[in-house]
């Protein structure tokens, strides 16, 4: 019973094709497109793929986006299924949501702290944890031991730091620099800058968990520049890129296990 996972972000959509809805099921097969390329998905990077029984999928982009991604399920000739939508909601796999209107918390963020909540539970941890997804923007959440979203913060990521101190000034026009300490030239002190921005409000939110859990959290990290900020944290943290995908398997499991159960 293959299940296809479908991420469309701000700038990229992700999908994977997994051998079950199950969390732990084989990746059978992954992908990424810019989300101006959305079109050649039915066309090319689909083309070959054997038909998934059951697709959720999770966006933050806008409906017109969203359209064109069923629009691209639609073309393919062989596949018999709709698409299931992940919504935030106030409840969902033994986490719950303390957002003020859980329905606008981006479902990235929601499926990814279900990933990772899960994650621990599996390894038999019952921590906090922090959980920072550096995509086109960065969100970094707090979660209790007891699976709780006590709140999260969203920032700029790189480019958009970037391309807003491009547009702000006159001379911040330079080459992507390298991560130091104590940056001695434009683009060092640029990228530096991104980069500790991030980092420090990752070590921001630790401390902040630290303080209200009475424990220091697990940091969980993902989002496709993940590996461009984990080696420069300054809090320990463990790169885990298919987090939404883990986070996806757990919501199929739990949706389409009771939908059978109900069906049958
Ligand atoms: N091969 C790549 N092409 C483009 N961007 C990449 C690539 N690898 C990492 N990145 C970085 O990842 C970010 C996009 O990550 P992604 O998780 O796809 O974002 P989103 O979920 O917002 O669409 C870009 O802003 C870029 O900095
Ligand atoms: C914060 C986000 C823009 C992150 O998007 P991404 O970087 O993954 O493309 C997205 O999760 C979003 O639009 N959230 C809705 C607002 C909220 O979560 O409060
Ligand atoms: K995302």
């Amino acid at each position: 019973m293959t299940f296809l996972a479908i991420d469309v972000g701000n700038t990229r959509l992700k999908w994977a094709l997994y051998s079950a809805p199950q969390p732990g099921a084989q990746m059978l097969a992954h992908g990424a497109v810019f989300i101006e390329n959305l079109d050649q998905l039915a066309e090319h990077d689909w083309r070959d793929l054997a038909a998934p029984e059951h697709i959720l999928g999770c966006t933050v982009a806008s409906d017109a986006i969203k359209r064109q991604v069923v629009e691209q399920i639609e073309q393919m000739a062989n596949w018999d299924v709709a698409p299931r939508w992940v919504v935030s909601s106030s409840q969902e796999a033994g986490l719950s949501n303390g957002y003020d209107h859980p329905s606008r918390l981006g479902a990235d963020r929601w499926v990814a702290m279900i990933g990772a909540h899960h994650r621990l539970l599996a390894h038999g941890i019952r921590k906090p944890c922090v959980i920072v997804m550096v995509g086109t923007a960065v969100t970094v959440e707090a979660l209790d031991a007891s699976g709780k979203f006590l709140g999260g913060i969203i920032l700029p990521g790189h480019g958009i730091m970037l391309r807003a101190l491009e547009t702000g000034t006159a001379g911040l026009h330079v080459p992507t620099g390298d991560v130091c300490d104590f940056p001695t030239n434009t683009s060092d002190a640029l990228t530096s800058g991104g980069t500790f921005a991030i980092a420090g409000a990752v070590q921001r939110m630790v401390d902040n968990v630290t303080r209200y859990c009475g424990e220091r959290p697990e940091c969980i990290m993902t989002g496709g520049a993940g590996w461009k900020m984990a080696p420069s944290m300054s809090v320990p943290v463990e790169l885990v890129e298919s987090l939404i995908f883990d986070g996806m398997l757990v919501i199929a499991a739990q949706r389409i296990g009771a939908s059978f159960s109900t069906q049958e």
